[in-house]
């Protein structure tokens, strides 16, 4: 093709170098527009390769993970990421120390709150309680009676002493700087630091399925807008919030500790600092009876570290894999996951997981990524059957998974979706049937099974979850693949994520691992 320059032409003439240049000034202004060139060829390359990953992603699969708050999606989420993504895994954790140091605090915490409540208790019950005091007792007695299922006032009433001594006294003024501790952690680490209240008490704000009514107003034929133009995606979920925690090097050298680094070694040295009276805490037998009297076992609460206390206590305390695992960080808004397939006929597919916050306010937000997804994750805490949530005490919280499952059952944009079920947390079930202080007929009465362990719970579980997506109207003959998982256990999850994978990959809905 010939072009003909117009000497005439305005865009020619302003862009024409002087008629005055120097040799030097032309050699510059070559080079400025040599370097203009080099940034515009950059850009085009970036939003070429920005196409081609839109391209991409529209041949991954996509895997939503959805459940209640608590119920394990973000551990079954870092399970994948050990087992597929192990680099982006090694470097996100070491972020995950102040974590681990703002789970323990706050176990520590909790002891100190409940042992002073006990203590002004025995103090004024030989002088008669402060009005204070006496709320504050009647607070706990009432949460403790609504999460334990006791009624009978006297039995709380009529224990005996117990006998607290000085050194119970030394050790909660000793311990008494982890409070401002847990609440500069709280600030540095955000929204992730905090547990839902339970807002049902003020007004009836919680519905299990919230994202169902959305999914009603989006199908009206009078309403043009996709999905996910309904909300506009979160950027702070736990990979965000790791990002702001991760140690970073100083690149000044008149300020050698960057003023994040400064407050991290304040919180290691007054964590090294107590690390004897936590352990002695933790230990202490008169403690331990009272924790005991009320209930409490923290051992199986989230983000438990209480009996590693003087490995994470230590200067040069590096979290493992297993610490992570444990580690509690609450999910605020979706958080997108990359993984590539690195085995089987499958190699170098890419999947992408989306990890949801679970607490029933959170729960609208699900709705746009329900849209081009291949499969979901459904996580079903079993060993809650006798729990509430946490942000309704008036609901029990497999109840709520119940709920939430018929409605995701429900949904038309899911129907053609595989539904993938795991029966989580059989390792707490298994310790609370041991213990035998729940039965669940109390609270599934047409649990019929005269032998009750983790295997018959879980089937008729399973059996209740595949009766509701039978029954619901989007797509009756619909199979289920259901997996019994502890997923804080690595070593048994990751037969699962096996199994998982080919049956997404595969998407062979014939037959699954039943229990
Ligand atoms: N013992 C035990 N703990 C578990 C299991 N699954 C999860 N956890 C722990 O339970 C806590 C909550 O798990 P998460 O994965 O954060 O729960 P989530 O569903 O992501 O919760 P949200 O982010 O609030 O929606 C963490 O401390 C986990 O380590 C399990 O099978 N057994
Ligand atoms: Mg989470």
């Amino acid at each position: 093709m010939v072009t003909y320059h117009d000497p005439n032409d305005p865009f020619l003439i302003l862009l024409a170098p002087p008629l005055d240049e120097t040799p030097e000034q032309c050699k510059a202004r070559e080079a400025e527009e040599e370097a203009a060139r080099k940034v515009s060829l950059r850009i085009d390359e970036e939003l070429k390769a920005e196409k081609a990953a839109i391209k991409k992603k529209k041949n991954g699969v996509k895997v939503l993970v959805l459940g209640q708050s608590e119920s394990g999606k973000s551990t079954i989420i870092k399970n994948f990421q050990l087992a597929y993504a192990y680099q982006a895994w090694l470097d996100e954790r070491a972020s995950w120390r102040s974590v681990i140091y703002l789970n323990l605090i706050r176990s520590v915490n909790h002891i100190l709150e409940i042992l002073a409540l006990e203590m002004s208790n025995q103090d004024s019950s030989r002088h008669g309680p402060s009005p204070a005091t006496a709320r504050s007792l009647a607070h706990l007695r009432h949460s403790e009676e609504s999460e334990t299922d006791v009624s009978d006032d006297e039995t709380f009433v009529a224990q005996p002493p117990f006998a607290f001594t000085g050194k119970h006294k030394l050790l909660k003024l000793s311990l008494a700087p982890l409070r401002g501790v847990q609440k500069d952690l709280e600030v540095q680490i955000g929204a992730g630091a905090s547990e839902p209240e339970d807002l049902s008490i003020w007004y009836d704000c919680t519905d299990a399925a919230p994202f169902a009514e959305v999914e009603r107003l989006a199908a009206r034929p009078s309403n043009p807008r996709r999905p996910n133009e309904f909300f506009i995606r979160s950027n702070c979920g736990w990979k965000e919030t790791l990002n702001k925690l991760r140690p970073r090097l100083s690149t000044s050298p008149d300020h050698p500790n960057p003023p994040q680094k400064g407050k991290q070694n304040s919180v290691v040295e007054i964590l090294v600092g107590c690390s004897a009276n936590i352990k002695s805490l933790w230990t202490d037998e008169v403690v331990q009876a009272v924790l005991k009297r009320r209930n409490m076992r923290l051992e199986e609460s989230s983000g438990f570290f209480l009996d590693d206390v003087s490995r994470i206590a230590a200067r040069n305390y590096e979290p493992s894999d297993d610490d992570v695992l444990r580690a509690r960080l609450r999910t605020v808004g979706v958080q997108e996951y990359k993984f590539k397939i690195e085995k089987g006929s499958e190699i170098g597919r890419d999947w992408y997981m989306f990890d949801v916050g679970g607490v029933r306010t959170s729960r609208a937000a699900w709705f746009p990524f329900f849209e081009d997804c291949n499969a979901i994750i459904f996580m079903a805490p079993i060993s809650c059957f006798d729990e509430t949530l946490e942000e309704d005490h008036r609901v029990n919280r497999i109840k709520d998974s119940i709920l939430l499952w018929k409605a995701i059952c429900s949904s038309k944009l899911l129907s053609k979706v595989q539904f993938i079920l795991f029966l989580n947390k059989c390792d707490l079930l298994g310790a609370k049937l041991k213990r035998g202080t729940s039965k669940i007929q109390d609270y599934f009465p047409d649990f019929a099974n005269e032998h009750i362990d983790v295997k018959t719970i879980a089937a008729y579980f399973r059996h209740e979850f595949k009766r509701i997506l039978k029954n619901s109207t989007s797509s009756p003959i619909r199979p289920m693949f259901a997996h019994m998982t502890s997923v804080t256990n690595t070593k048994t999850t990751a037969a699962t994520l096996t199994s998982v994978r080919d049956t997404i990959v595969h998407n062979t809905l014939l037959n699954a691992d039943f229990i």
